[in-house]
């Protein structure tokens, strides 16, 4: 399969590959120039890094759900954590006291696990054993080039329709428990937190900033909701805007915005630098996940709850992160991993 946009209302897929660009500006000409009609594929975390974006043979749009078969998936276990709790619990105080020194207001520190299957896994069908558990998430399938990223993310980066501009941010993440008095008290002790305030309203106040350049109308609400998927509640902003000039593609604005404070930090510059020095390689974890067409209007997910699948399906690396500020508790950081790593792990019944 080349691409898989699976939403709640609407799913993309998209067959064959006509021609590949490894930069948003290539694909971005191609689309200008009519060269084709559409570009699918991925951002990659790091925006200096290649991109994986190609303008498929065939593509076609039908209402959501999606609802394949589910076949069985095959046995897969966990190999290796990269890096381990214990390291990870470090870098996540060491992030603290930086943060602390006063430069730096907030970094997204992730992780992720190795695992390793009996048989190969497919794409497609992981997809769907993840879209029938998070039937609100949008599920995903990019060939990145050196493997198929797969996923199912809560986080819309932004969707494009004609001049309007829709967007749900999420930031701020506390555990669903099984007991409902127990899980609501999550979900208020999660809304009332001044530290998942502080981290949410980073993600807000950058994706305000950037996008009052390209928008005449913005509405950014000034205090989140909550959103939930089966494993953890969040903090969300629906954010809506009206783009000053109709030339503005889904393609531009996430660019404009990738990547944000959810996956990065503030000030972005050094929480990205901050990154790239200390975290191995994420690839594709933390990019964006989407399409554009010619007349500009495109739907970008922002890549979290995701694996990558090697080649030969039978290894993949799942990932997952959280946002530090001053106030984080490392030990509380590296659970909150471990719960969204339960999206990806539980689909595959991985036992950790
Ligand atoms: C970076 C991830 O989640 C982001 C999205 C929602 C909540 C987040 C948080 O509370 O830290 C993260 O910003 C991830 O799942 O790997």
């Amino acid at each position: 399969m080349g691409f898989l946009l699976a939403r709640a209302d609407r799913v993309l897929l998209a067959t064959g590959e006509r021609a590949r660009f490894d930069s948003v500006a290539a694909a971005a000409r191609a689309l200008e120039t009519g060269a084709t009609e559409i570009v699918v594929g991925a951002l990659p975390f790091d925006p200096q890094r290649s991109a994986a974006l190609l303008s498929p043979v065939d593509f076609a749009f039908t209402d959501g759900p999606w609802r394949p078969e589910l076949g069985p998936l095959p046995s897969t276990r966990l190999v290796r954590e990269i890096p381990t709790q214990a390291e990870h619990v470090e870098r996540v105080t060491t992030l603290v006291k930086l943060i602390g020194e006063g430069a730096l207001h907030k970094v997204v520190a992730a992780r992720s696990v190795a695992l390793a299957a009996d048989t190969a896994i497919d794409p497609e069908l992981l997809v769907a054993h993840l879209i029938s558990r998070h039937p609100t998430s949008n599920g995903f399938v990019a060939d990145v080039g050196s493997g198929t990223l797969v996923g199912a993310s809560p986080e819309l980066l932004v969707s494009r329709r004609g001049n309007r501009v829709t967007l749900r941010p999420l930031a701020g993440t506390a555990p669903r428990r099984s007991d409902p008095d127990a899980d609501r008290a999550e979900a208020e002790r999660l809304l009332a937190s001044t530290k998942d305030q502080e981290e949410h309203s980073y993600v807000t106040e950058w994706i305000r900033a950037k996008l009052s350049t390209v928008c005449s109308e913005l509405t950014v609400p000034s205090a989140p909701v909550l959103t939930d998927t089966p494993e953890v509640w969040h903090l969300a902003t629906p954010i809506e805007g009206v783009l000053a000039d109709q030339s503005t593609t889904a393609l531009d604005v996430a660019t404009l915005l990738h990547p944000t404070p959810a996956v990065c930090g503030t000030p972005t510059d050094l929480a990205l630098a901050t990154i790239l020095e200390r975290e191995e390689d994420r690839g594709f974890y933390g990019g964006a996940v989407g399409w554009c067409d010619r007349s500009g209007d495109g739907e970008w997910i922002v890549a979290i709850r995701c694996a990558e699948i090697a080649p030969d399906g039978r290894t993949a690396i799942a990932y997952a992160g959280g946002g530090i500020v001053a106030a984080s508790d490392p030990d509380a950081e590296l659970a909150e991993t471990s719960t969204k790593l339960r999206t990806l792990l539980g689909a595959l019944g991985v036992q950790t």
